[in-house]
């Protein structure tokens, strides 16, 4: 049923809390129920038309997700041809793509520091598997990386090169590289946590590595064996032996804002570890809150710390979601200017040495929600939902992405419509 206009405008003054929705609300409950019968046979400029607020305020062009819909619900499992991230019922269309103009300035005073384009650097196949209790076979490690690609992620973490003593679940390294060693389209960075591993990366073709130091002692002796300086010797040599290749070095950082055995973590221990991470020419350096604790109350101290030591463009992102507070930290982060986010296909993984670590922020989540703010990431929502869909069944549980569970019920409720 249609809501009439006055009811509408009523609506609308009711809406205080966030007066930025009415405009935006104006134009898609008004004009969604023109819409609303789109169906499966709607062309593509169709249903462009149908979009009618892509980006007004940046520059976003999405058309690869404006395909339109068909989505069936088989029990548990989501069998999904073009998802969109627009969705449909009865009487509106919506979609995450912002074009609200605020009548303040207020939105641009608040989002204008964000930067047009983010990068995301997908680590579900290495973070998110490395903590599965069963191991998941090769081929469908290899089968999600080539999903993963194809929705348009420009970096995706493969594997590491660790001790398959102390993480079995990737011990097929080498397998999983040679499998997609002629896969193009993304850049694969794989973990060494010493020259042995960094060895071994290299003979599987590896272009680009990483190495994981930590903020806490603690867990630096917990995850890697050994202490915090003598982590950054080890990985200085691993700088080093790249530089001389010529292979980009990325550096972790572990226990940013709080560790399960020492807590809180001192911004100041965190820029200790960034700057020498940087002085050992790591091209990137990503700041990880490994057991989730943060809140935009501890995380942008500890940012301010290290943008002291190093560049903004040098700095990425990496938020557990164990307490919910993950995608508060990515927009803080991005306020502050950092265009470098790492996230995880359904929100996969944890760390086998953090404890209670729930899995990395959802990319499906994170990548709603940069569409919703108008940022490009050349990312398709629609089929990192199918990947994540892809092994969420094989693992026998549902997505930990808020917005992909949500965007499979509206969308499969749409098609009985
Ligand atoms: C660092 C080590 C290797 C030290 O492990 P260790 O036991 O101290 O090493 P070692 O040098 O004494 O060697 C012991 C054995 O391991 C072998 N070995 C040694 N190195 C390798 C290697 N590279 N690949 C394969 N084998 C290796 C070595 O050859 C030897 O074999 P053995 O003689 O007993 O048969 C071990 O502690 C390890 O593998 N740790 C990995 C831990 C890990 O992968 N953690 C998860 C990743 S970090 C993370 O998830 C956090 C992050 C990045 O996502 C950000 C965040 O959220 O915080």
């Amino acid at each position: 049923m249609l809501a009439s206009k006055k009811s509408l405008q009523k609506l609308y003054r009711c809406c205080t809390i966030f007066p930025s929705m009415i405009n935006s609300g104006d134009s898609w409950l008004l004009k969604g129920h023109t819409s609303f019968q789109a169906s499966c046979s709607e062309t593509a400029n169709d249903a462009r038309e149908r979009i009618f607020w892509s980006g007004q305020r940046r520059n976003v062009s999405r058309v690869g997700s404006l395909t339109p819909t068909c989505a069936v619900f088989r029990g548990n499992s989501l069998d999904i041809d073009n998802l969109c991230h627009d969705w449909h019922l009865s009487n509106r269309c919506y979609t995450s793509l912002s074009n609200y103009k605020s009548t303040r300035g207020s939105s641009d005073k608040l989002l204008g520091s964000i930067p047009k384009y983010v990068k995301m650097v997908e680590v579900g196949p290495r973070d998110g598997l490395q903590n599965e209790k069963d191991v998941v076979p090769t081929h469908v490690k290899v089968e999600l990386i080539r999903m993963l690609v194809s929705s348009g992620l420009p970096v995706v973490e493969a594997t590491s090169f660790v001790s398959p003593k102390w993480v079995p679940q990737l011990a097929d390294a080498t397998d999983v590289m040679a499998a997609i060693r002629d896969l193009e389209g993304a850049r694969f960075p794989v973990l060494t946590p010493n020259l042995k591993g960094f060895e071994a990366a290299v003979a599987t073709g590896a272009k680009e590595v990483a190495i994981f130091a930590s903020a806490s002692e603690s867990f630096s002796k917990s995850n890697i064996n050994c202490s915090i300086e003598d982590s950054l010797i080890r990985y200085g040599d691993v700088a080093l032996a790249a530089s001389k290749l010529s292979i980009p070095v990325r550096g972790y950082i572990s226990c940013v804002v709080g560790c399960p055995v020492e807590g809180m973590i001192s911004p100041s221990k965190v820029a200790y570890v960034a700057k020498r991470l940087c002085d050992m020419g790591c091209f990137e350096i990503s700041l990880g809150d490994t057991i989730g604790v943060g809140t935009p109350g501890t995380v942008i101290p500890m940012l301010e710390a290290v943008l002291d030591v190093v560049p903004v463009d040098k700095l990425a992102v990496h938020f557990h979601d164990t307490y919910g507070q993950a995608l508060s930290n990515i927009l803080a982060s991005l306020l502050m200017g950092i265009n470098t986010v790492d996230s995880s296909v359904s929100g996969l993984g944890g760390c086998p040495y953090a404890k209670g670590a729930s899995g990395n922020v959802a990319t499906e989540d994170v990548v709603y929600m940069l569409n919703g703010l108008g940022v490009e990431t050349n990312v398709d929502l629609q089929k990192v939902i199918l990947a994540g869909n892809f092994i969420c069944k094989h693992l026998g549980r549902p997505s930990g992405s808020k917005a992909a569970i949500a965007l499979s019920k509206v969308t499969a409720h749409a098609s009985k419509l």
